[in-house]
């Protein structure tokens, strides 16, 4: 029946204030008022309609693309939607575009390596999106290893300009959203050359596209590089192949902050690290830990809701059968994603915070927590986004054979979210960078310099190497300091393993490629305890509402218990517990999911997500699932005619056959 909540029982089943865990969920009351403001405004909106979306062919979505970017952009100027506002807008709309590349990388990587000059130059005519941006770095031979790119920008002293070449097919830039189709401009990163000399990778900004009639410029060849995975999902954008033949771009469209070339072509490096050419790397990985939260709270909604709707078995004397969401498997599969969809914007939040801290040091000309910012967003966002992709898909398991059908929004959830385990560089890629920055910092440990950070903890090292869990009973496993300790002297202990036997072998490069699966374990261990840790400092915070502090309490500990759960090998085989310990461990989780059930839909509707933004039959809010998805099924082109196309072609034919052959 419409207007009728199907859920409702569950909503009063709440023991919180869901109003004021929305609050907490969206950072801050203006923050949350912004989004409640926007995703409204997308909902009601109904050029942002999206339902249609698996049923169209390549073009036709990517023409349906164009048209959103464009009235989202009408809207934006008519509305004066600053840009946090104008943010929120575009990710409501829920659609991968051009204009993510374009305001999430193009114009970060102009503020970001620009000089003032040149920022003032090119940012006005990006902010007015008089020419569109995007970010080409990978290419169709090196992605990973960015220091193996092949592109050349050679400097030409004659006429003062830099010739940007792509001497092989392996040079050819590939994958760069935004690229294939539309961008006007692009930054390029290349290897500059001055005088015969290689100074390694920088920045340049190229036009690739005439601003008249939009052919590419001479020397340019620029196309899609075709359908990926999924059907709509990230077919939406159109990234990009580009080969340069001898392009010319004047000398002051090298990004010069970092390095400059003078008018006489002499390379001179500024007084800065040259890792600040990756500095745009760092910023989007930040802001990818935050997405991840989204994406895998999304999912977690719609399983949740559905799980409280579906029933199977268990019914006595004609009573209804039990909601899924009450079986133990359910609620140990849910719950900890639910769990870690909240640790995820914690830590997406002090990353946030981090990455701001870091940009005003840098500005500062302090360059010293640059190695933490790059080892923090690297190890979060391969964390993250993993956990994230694993968990859109179990979601989608949790909604059994419903949870396979796209009007359950959960396939393409998932099929435009699992890239993110391979953009922004490689998730075990980015583990081999955490896993060098500690084993820096444990060589270090002896010489008196003390770790700082993220990794401050590993400055008590013989406690960590010694200390014993004192847990007796399993509740003492809700003491955050015992949940802390265990988790530092994992991961310490992990790591010092390695650091041993890394000295074992004759050069520290062939160590580093030999133990490179358990380097990576030490970092996801690192990278498990800052999560943990976060949320525990989060919770030191002043929580208002009615019960949203306790709630968050039980989300931490079910958070790390589940991990310590999954990964008791490493609990055990480093000593930090013992196996009555893990059991004890195990027993506190289960009786923390008795704890979150009541509130599990309410913890769900705290994402305060529009139907429209979950785009799923099975999350809608009311609970009125069955009724939806009929009249769903009928909705599909298969459905405009009873006979379908083919029939008298190939079908009937057959069947004539067959009974010819029967007669015989
Ligand atoms: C249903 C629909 C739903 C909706 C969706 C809606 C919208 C879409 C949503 C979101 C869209 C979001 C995003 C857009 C999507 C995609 C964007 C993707 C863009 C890209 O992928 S761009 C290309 C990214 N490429 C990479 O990440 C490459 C990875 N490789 C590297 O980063 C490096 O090469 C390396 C770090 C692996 C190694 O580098 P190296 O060889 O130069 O270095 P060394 O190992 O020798 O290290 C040198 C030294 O430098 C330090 N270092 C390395 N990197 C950094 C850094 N970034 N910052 C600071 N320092 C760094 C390193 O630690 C070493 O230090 P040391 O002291 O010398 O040890
Ligand atoms: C949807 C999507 C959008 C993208 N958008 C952009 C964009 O806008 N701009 C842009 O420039 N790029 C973009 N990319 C490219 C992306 O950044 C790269 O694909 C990514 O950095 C991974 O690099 P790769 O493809 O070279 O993988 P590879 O490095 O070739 O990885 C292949 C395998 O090798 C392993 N491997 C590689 N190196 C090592 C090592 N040292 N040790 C152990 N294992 C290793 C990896 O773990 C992986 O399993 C995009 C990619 C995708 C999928």
């Amino acid at each position: 029946m419409e207007g009728v909540d199907y859920l409702a029982p569950e909503r009063n089943n709440a023991q919180f204030d869901v109003d004021e865990m929305k609050i907490v969920w969206a950072g801050s009351r203006e923050a949350f008022e912004v989004s409640d403001r926007i995703a409204r405004l997308v909902a009601s909106d109904p050029n942002f309609r999206k339902d249609d979306r698996t049923t169209l062919g390549r073009k036709e979505l990517f023409k349906n693309t164009l048209r959103k970017a464009a009235y989202a952009w009408k809207r934006i100027i008519e509305l004066r939607l600053n840009e946090e506002e104008a943010k929120r807008l575009r990710s409501f709309i829920d659609q991968p575009a051009f204009t993510d590349l374009h305001w999430g990388m193009f114009v970060p990587a102009i503020k970001g390596q620009g000089t003032d000059e040149q920022q003032e130059k090119w940012l006005p005519l990006a902010y007015k999106m008089q020419i569109i941006g995007c970010y080409a770095q990978t290419e169709l031979g090196h992605g990973s290893n960015v220091q193996g790119l092949e592109t050349t920008a050679t400097f030409d002293p004659q006429t003062d300009e830099f010739v940007i070449h792509s001497p092989t097919l392996t040079s050819c830039k590939w994958w760069p959203g935004g690229l294939g189709k539309i961008s006007t401009h692009g930054v390029i990163y290349a290897r500059l050359i001055t005088d015969g000399k290689d100074h390694g990778v920088h920045g340049f900004i190229v036009q690739l596209r005439s601003l008249d009639d939009h052919l590419p410029l001479p020397g340019i060849t620029v196309g899609d590089i075709g359908m990926k995975f999924g059907n709509a999902a990230y077919n939406t954008m159109d990234n990009g192949v580009l080969r340069f033949d001898h392009v010319r771009i004047p000398r002051n469209q090298m990004l010069m902050r970092v390095s400059q070339v003078t008018r006489e072509g002499k390379y001179v490096q500024s007084n800065v690290p040259r890792q600040l050419v990756y500095g745009t790397m760092v910023f989007v990985r930040q802001t990818i830990v935050s997405d991840a939260s989204t994406a895998l709270s999304r999912a977690v909604c719609i399983a949740t809701r559905y799980s409280a709707v579906r029933r199977q078995f268990g019914s006595h004397n004609g009573s209804p059968e039990t909601q899924v969401i009450n079986y133990k498997t359910q609620q140990a599969r849910l719950f900890p994603l639910l769990a870690s969809a909240y640790a995820f914007r914690f830590v997406g939040e002090w990353l946030k915070w981090l990455y701001m801290d870091v940009t005003k040091r840098l500005e500062a000309k302090d360059f010293s927590t640059l190695p933490e910012a790059h080892a923090c967003t690297a190890g979060l966002k391969s964390l993250t986004t993993s956990a994230t992709a694993d968990g859109i898909e179990e979601c989608r398991k949790l909604c059994g054979g419903h949870g396979y059908l796209c009007s359950s929004g959960l396939p393409e959830l998932f099929a435009v979210y699992v890239p993110a385990c391979t953009y922004e560089g490689d998730n075990i890629v980015l583990l081999l960078q955490v896993a060098r920055h500690l084993m820096k910092t444990v060589s270090q440990l002896g010489s008196g310099k003390m770790p700082v950070g993220t990794t401050a903890y590993m400055g008590r090292a013989e406690h960590l190497m010694q200390c014993r869990s004192d847990v007796k009973q399993a509740k003492d496993w809700l003491r955050p300091n015992v949940v802390l300790e265990a988790f530092e002297a994992r991961a310490f202990r992990m790591s010092v393993a390695c650091a041993k036997n890394l000295t074992k072998f004759s050069s520290p490069e062939e160590g580093f490629q030999e133990l490179s699966a358990d380097l990576v374990e030490a970092a996801v261990a690192h990278c498990q305890l800052i999560v943990v840790s976060k949320f525990i400092e989060k919770l030191q915070q002043d929580i208002p509402g009615k019960g949203v502090k306790q709630q968050l309490e039980i989300l931490c500990s079910v958070y790390a218990l589940f991990l310590l759960h999954k990964h008791h090998g490493d609990f055990l085989s480093t000593g930090c517990i013992t196996p009555t310990q893990a059991s004890l461990a195990n027993e506190q989780l289960r009786s923390l999911y008795s704890q979150v059930r009541p509130n599990a839909i309410a913890l769900v509707d705290a994402f305060n997500y529009t139907d429209h933004y979950l785009g799923s039959v099975l999350g809608r809010y009311d609970g009125n699932v069955y009724p939806k998805l009929y009249e769903e099924a009928w909705k599909d082109p298969l459905n405009d005619s009873v006979v379908p196309d083919g029939y008298h072609e190939y079908v009937r034919p057959m069947l004539k056959q067959q009974l010819r052959n029967a007669r015989l």
